[in-house]
């Protein structure tokens, strides 16, 4: 079977996986959430014409006469008077700006005087006011569907005044490291057995992004029991990710089970380097995504196969990875068949993206991770990539 180019496996994402429910949430649990609407403002920001700045609210055309103290207006307390011609009210920035004024003067400009105030500097109309509805009015729809919730406009629409989001549910996620070898760091190692990185890998992953603690079990490279795994992880998660058993050894066991337990393979095997053997299929709007045992497979899975999948279960608008755009520090060989997910350092001291290749870029080592900042992407070609090519690359 040929491998399928990585750009054909997240079109395939794309066509194939629909997003989960719809519900209403608290705002304060939206955190992470995609929109499923676009909320709109149930207050006009600012709520009212307030001060900018510590000082006295004043009628501007009285100039540089002296005026009188009538009031004073904090924050949460109006005064209760209005300023007439020749007179001021103490104020304090986001204090209700009282009626009669039309300008601030801050308090760096202005003289005490007894009973009054002096202005060393004339102000204008409008000086340090903030006028009710500049920012928006209530009503304006504040974000369009499909946009995630971060804190920054988490805040945004609680400040005007919405209090719950219809969002996307968040897709449960469900994990299978497979493999007799693998041990538990902290285990004792017998001869052949390999310490597991996925299991913390694909963990850490999930947390690291918002999706929670994922549900994880530990399977032997056995037939029954991987179908006992998959089936229930099946039942349970909207996303399931298996680690290991998807090549074809004699105890690849994932492509055969998942076909059993009725998961329609929708393809098996990218031309990308590492991640080769991936098996993407579906049951019932749920997703198996079985990535290879190597951890640098696994690494390379998550960060651009997992996010893209992971976009479309939460209804994420605008393309998913985010792809960035770099520029090679040095030149950089090709691969004629697969796709290459190169780890590399970022350079930024210059403005630019600049991609610094690391060494140990096998599919079975990590170590790199300490100092990669990039995963690029290098397209097949016969041909090296140049220093001071421009390539897409994801954070890691
Ligand atoms: N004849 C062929 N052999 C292989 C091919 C191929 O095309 N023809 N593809 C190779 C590629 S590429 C990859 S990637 C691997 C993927 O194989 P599997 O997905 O079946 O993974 P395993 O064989 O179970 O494990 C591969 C490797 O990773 C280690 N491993 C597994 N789980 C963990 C873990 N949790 N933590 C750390 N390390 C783990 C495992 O011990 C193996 O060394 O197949 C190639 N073979
Ligand atoms: O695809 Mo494998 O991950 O190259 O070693």
């Amino acid at each position: 079977m040929p491998l399928l180019p990585l750009s054909d496996a997240l079109s395939r994402y794309r066509s194939s996986v629909r997003a989960l429910p719809t519900q209403r949430v608290p705002l304060e649990l939206a955190l992470g959430s995609v929109l499923a609407e676009a909320p709109k403002a149930r207050i006009s920001l600012p709520r009212f014409t307030q001060s900018a700045m510590d000082g006295y609210a004043v009628r501007a055309d009285d100039g540089l006469s002296p005026r009188t103290l009538v009031g004073t207006a904090a924050a949460g307390t109006p005064a209760e008077v209005a300023v007439k011609a020749g007179q001021a009210v103490r104020i304090l920035t986001g204090g209700v700006l009282p009626a009669g004024a039309d300008a601030v003067a801050r308090q760096e400009i202005v003289e005490r005087t007894g009973e009054g105030i002096v202005l060393r500097e004339a102000v204008r109309k409008g000086e340090a006011v903030r006028y009710e509805g500049e920012e928006l009015v209530a009503g304006a729809a504040l974000a369009g569907p499909g946009k995630r919730i971060g804190a920054g406009l988490l805040a945004a629409l609680a400040m005007a005044g919405v209090d719950t989001v219809e969002v996307y549910r968040r897709p449960r996620v469900a994990v299978l490291v497979t493999g007799d070898e693998v041990r538990r760091v902290g285990e004792p190692l017998e001869p052949g057995h390999v310490y597991d990185a996925n299991g913390p890998l694909l963990r850490a992953w999930f947390v690291e992004n918002g999706y929670g603690e994922p549900v994880i079990a530990y399977v032997k490279d056995d037939e029954a029991a991987l179908e006992e795994a998959m089936s229930a992880a099946l039942d349970s998660a909207d996303l399931i990710v298996t680690s290991g058993g998807v090549s074809v050894g004699d105890r690849d066991f994932v492509p055969l089970v998942a076909d059993r337990l009725g998961v329609r393979q929708i393809f098996w095997k990218v031309a990308q380097k590492p991640g080769k053997p991936l098996w993407f299929g579906m049951r019932d709007g749920k997703v198996l995504l079985g990535m290879p045992g190597n951890p640098g497979a696994v690494l390379v899975c998550l960060a651009v196969h997992a996010r893209a999948i992971l976009a479309q279960l939460e209804g994420e608008t605008g393309e998913q990875p985010a792809w960035r755009s770099g520029v090679l520090a040095s030149s950089v060989e090709a691969d004629a068949q697969r796709d290459r997910l190169v780890r590399m350092r970022v350079d930024t001291t210059d403005g630019a993206a600049s991609l610094e290749l690391l060494p140990r870029q096998e599919s079975h080592m990590l170590s790199n991770l300490a100092s990669a900042h990039a995963l690029v992407w290098l397209r097949a070609r016969d041909v090296a990539f140049a220093r001071g090519e421009k390539v897409p690359w994801l954070p890691i």
